[in-house]
């Protein structure tokens, strides 16, 4: 971590090192006004801000204020709100406003939002034109600490979650803390479930702040919230430096995911938000974990105890085990029809193991509603 003193007073920057496709996430209050007018980039004739029909009205005037003194056109679009809309028709709409404007390649897109928005841009910035640059300014918490860091770009499927895709680098992240004083509580709780991740994970002593300062965290203190942006893009930093395309150590960010896309896909993407799914995939992850001998059975109460505690569910939804089973073999880390899970190895460390059917029945009968 570093602080960028000479461009931007009091802005911390957590730098993600991919050679040419470094860049840095800032992370700091006020931002919208001032650091979108330094993206970093050459200019370029146009820039589409990509949002939501929620967001848009909150933020998008001042960034588009900004955008205006670098770019000759400032296109917008405001797409419909939610997870069932991150489809194929949504990010039609994106090509099709690029188009009926004529962008060029040099065209620059701002993700303006959450997750969503955020995942949807950088697809549609991967494949126009075969790619052009973007920018994620995320507004949530879970895309602060998560979904705007990376490159994991993509739409669902029905048949399973962010199935269609591409790993496609933004050139800046731009964190406004400010922006989370509107987020509604259910969403700030799906935030945390990502936040609680990185503990088990990566860093125990994360785990012990996070149990510490989960109050704080909750009323949105802002140097509580701070500190949890920044340690989260910290430790996602360190993981996709070292495995940018998932090749092997990137999958432990998947803690929780096994079972939690099961959730939002077996519900109908939307019903459950996804941090959501994820603490509660989390809490069976921990009972995996568990059953498999590789942690005391404290640690999932520990895990149950911290995840409720955020406001997040615990109980997953019964779509039956054998629906579960199903799901999961979708899963992307899936091998020739075998599910793996991230498990727990030791606090701060996470591995991948197999399980059979039946372990896997057990863990899920343990925890349905
Ligand atoms: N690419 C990745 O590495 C990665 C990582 C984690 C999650 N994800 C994806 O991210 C998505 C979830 O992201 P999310 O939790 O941000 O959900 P989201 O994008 O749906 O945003 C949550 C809700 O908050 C609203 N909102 C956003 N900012 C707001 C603000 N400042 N004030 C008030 N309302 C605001 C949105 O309109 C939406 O209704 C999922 O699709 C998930 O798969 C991707
Ligand atoms: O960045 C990653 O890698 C992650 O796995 C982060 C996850 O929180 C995120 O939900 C991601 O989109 C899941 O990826 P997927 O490859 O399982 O779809
Ligand atoms: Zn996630």
């Amino acid at each position: 971590m570093n602080t960028l003193s000479h461009t931007l007073p009091s802005v911390d920057a957590v730098r993600i090192a991919l050679a040419e496709r470094s860049y840095d996430i800032l992370i700091g209050g006020g931002l919208l006004d001032r650091a979108c007018s330094w993206t970093g980039l050459p200019r370029a004739a146009t820039a589409l801000i990509v949002s939501n029909t929620t967001v848009a009205p909150l933020y998008l005037a001042r960034v588009k204020a900004q955008l205006q003194l670098h770019y000759k056109q400032v296109l917008q679009l405001e797409l419909d709100d939610g997870e069932a809309y991150k489809d194929w028709a949504s990010l039609n709409r994106i090509a099709d406003t690029l188009l009926a404007a004529a962008a060029d390649r040099k065209t620059v897109l701002f993700a303006l939002g959450g997750g969503v928005v955020g995942d949807m841009t950088g697809f549609a910035a991967a494949i126009y034109m075969r790619g052009v640059p973007f920018v994620q300014i995320p507004t949530t918490l879970l895309s602060q600490v998560d979904s705007s860091v990376g490159g994991k770009t993509a739409i669902n499927h029905p048949l399973g979650k962010n199935m269609l895709g591409a790993f496609y680098q933004p050139e800046r992240v731009i964190a406004d803390l400010d922006t989370l004083d509107t987020l509604p509580a259910r969403e700030l709780s799906a935030g945390l479930a990502e936040v609680i991740k990185y503990g088990p994970i990566a860093d125990a002593s994360f785990l012990d702040w996070l149990e510490a300062n989960l109050p704080a965290l909750l009323a949105r203190d802002k140097q509580a919230l701070a500190y949890a942006v920044r340690r989260s893009c910290e430790i996602k930093a360190a993981v996709v430096g070292q495995d940018e395309r998932e090749q092997g150590l990137r999958a432990i960010l998947n803690f929780g995911h096994t079972f939690g896309h099961a959730i939002e896909t077996g519900l109908g993407y939307g019903e459950w938000l996804h941090g959501e799914a994820v603490g509660c995939g989390m809490v069976l992850a921990s009972d995996l974990s568990v059953r498999l001998g590789l942690m005391p059975g404290s640690f999932l109460t520990r895990m149950t105890r911290l995840i409720q505690a955020a406001g997040l569910p615990v109980k997953a939804p019964d779509l039956g085990t054998s629906r579960y089973l199903e799901l999961m073999r979708m899963d992307k880390k899936s091998e020739a029809g075998e599910i793996r899970f991230v498990v727990i190895e030791a606090l701060g460390r996470a591995g991948m193991r197999s399980a059979s059917d039946e372990l896997v029945n057990e863990v899920l009968q343990a925890h349905l509603a």
